[in-house]
């Protein structure tokens, strides 16, 4: 299988996704925060009346034969909805749109890595010795659920569940023909973290890429330092890296991502020549930021959608006030700091002053856009809708093409933007139809915004763009 990422943009052709599996309607109120969720969610209308549709889109462009035709019976209430459930005999099991839950157990069938990584979740789970040779018993396929729900039929929950495994964009990283894992920051996210390498190095899909397979390792300072000592702290989760060019990357610096990984990640790139262009972009390490795609994705070459706060209107207003400015500097977690290196001149970085900028330069430079650079705004710019759409991620947005996004259905000023700049909104239950009956193509869809219902997605804090792990793209 061929693996190659050299945009946010080119036609999205295979993707790495994992449906919300019973573990995320586990989630008690009281851990739901530990959990990294905000709420606790429910579990049908989050699979069948959200993530489904979001499934049966992606179907529709990555793989159609699966499901061009057969969406009536595919829904009927009778087919109790298998062919979305991974491990059901039913499940469309694509080679496209690829769900995690089946890799694992494909390389859970190995007896040898069954052993393997039993024995580590064992141990970061703390299980007993006695739950270690009851999962040793199961089958494969039991035994992948039981990893990610971490419970199974007829057992008792044995370890907590990883809820977050929807967010694929967070668990690894393809840039170009490489993959980087991820080194998670929350401890709820660690077990996904452990899954996926033992996949990635395992699983016959990835076996031509096992040596291009980038792992970030802990500084022996940090081991030897006390705990706060943060700048040594390694933590890499994907939603902090954009492939934006196949000559450039872009690495957040946040809540999630450390300073120290984004730099070992810098040095790799430039090392094995994978890139010639890291941009370290540092953005206040809040909750509501978590990583630099919650602010802002790409649309089209010429297109991005981004919080206004991050403008250039507002980082002028911040420079010139100078008592802002002095307080700022006094908390450097709230300071946004934009450093771009190339590879022949590390020695000489380019600072931008605002994100605005160096989207327009992405633009402009390395995608050789002529014409206006268009910054969408969320909420339209409008306060308070700008920061309550962003936190329903409104910036977060899955390009299934140049020009064809997915977004959530909830974020009524930003749609309003989106309309001001030249889009059609549609929603998917509108889509689908059209799509099924022939009237609409996805090869023909161009400038839309496709809605999906979220409003138990959006609980869980992480839309579209985190629900997606691309691995294969057409180059634009
Ligand atoms: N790339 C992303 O921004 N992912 C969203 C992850 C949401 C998840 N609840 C988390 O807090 O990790």
């Amino acid at each position: 299988m061929e693996i190659k990422v050299t945009s946010e943009i080119g036609l999205l052709k295979k993707v790495l996704v994992h449906s919300p599996d019973s573990g995320i309607g586990k989630v008690i109120p009281s851990k739901a925060q530990d959990w990294l969720f905000e709420d606790i969610v429910h579990l049908d209308t989050i699979r069948r009346k959200e993530y489904d549709y979001y499934t049966k889109l992606l179907l529709y462009f990555l793989d159609p034969e699966l499901i061009k035709g057969k969406l009536k019976t595919i829904d009927a209430p009778r087919n109790n909805y298998n062919f979305y459930k991974p491990g059901k005999k039913d499940f469309h099991n694509s080679r496209n749109v690829i769900e995690i839950q089946v890799l694992l157990s494909d390389i859970l069938k190995n007896a040898t890595i069954k052993q393997k990584l039993v024995a580590s979740v064992c141990a970061i789970e703390n299980c007993s010795y006695k739950i270690q040779e009851l999962l040793l018993q199961q089958e494969a396929a039991e035994l992948a659920k039981i990893f990610i729900s971490g419970t199974g039929n007829d057992l008792d929950m044995l370890f907590p569940p990883v809820p977050n495994f929807i967010f694929t964009r967070d668990i690894g990283i393809v840039i170009n023909d490489h993959i980087v894992l991820n080194k998670p920051a929350k401890k709820a996210r660690l077990r996904e973290a452990l899954l996926m390498k033992y996949i990635f190095f395992n699983h016959p899909l990835f076996k031509d890429y096992k040596d291009r397979i980038i792992e970030l390792e802990d500084s022996p300072y940090h081991f030897l330092l006390p705990v706060d000592a943060d700048e040594y702290n390694v933590t890499l989760e994907g939603g902090d890296v954009m492939v934006v060019s196949k000559e450039h990357v872009i690495i957040g610096i946040s809540e999630r991502t450390s300073l120290a990984a984004a730099h070992q990640v810098a040095t790799i790139l430039f090392k094995k020549n994978i890139v010639r262009k890291v941009t370290l972009v540092q953005i206040p390490q809040k909750r509501e930021y978590m990583h630099i795609d919650t602010l802002f994705t790409q649309i089209k070459k010429d297109t991005w959608v981004m919080l206004g706060s991050f403008s250039k209107k507002r980082a002028q207003k911040e420079l010139d006030d100078a008592i802002l400015k002095a307080i700022e500097d006094q908390k450097p977690e709230t300071v946004t700091t934009i450093i771009q290196f190339k590879k022949e001149q590390v020695t000489r970085p380019v600072y931008f002053n605002s994100l605005e900028d160096l989207l327009t330069d992405i633009s402009k430079k390395d995608l050789k856009v002529k014409g206006p650079v268009k910054i969408i705004h969320s909420g339209n710019d409008e306060f308070p809708f700008d920061l309550r759409e962003q936190w329903t991620d409104s910036c977060n947005l899955l390009a299934l093409k140049e020009g064809v996004v997915v977004g959530y259905d909830r974020n009524d000023k930003t749609l309003e933007a989106f309309r001001k700049a030249g889009f059609s909104i549609i929603d998917v239950k509108e889509l689908l139809p059209r799509l099924e009956s022939g009237a609409q193509t996805a090869e023909k869809l161009q400038n839309v915004f496709i809605t999906i219902p979220s409003a138990e997605l959006s609980r869980a804090r992480g839309g579209f763009h985190c629900m997606s792990m691309p691995l294969l793209r057409k180059d634009i």
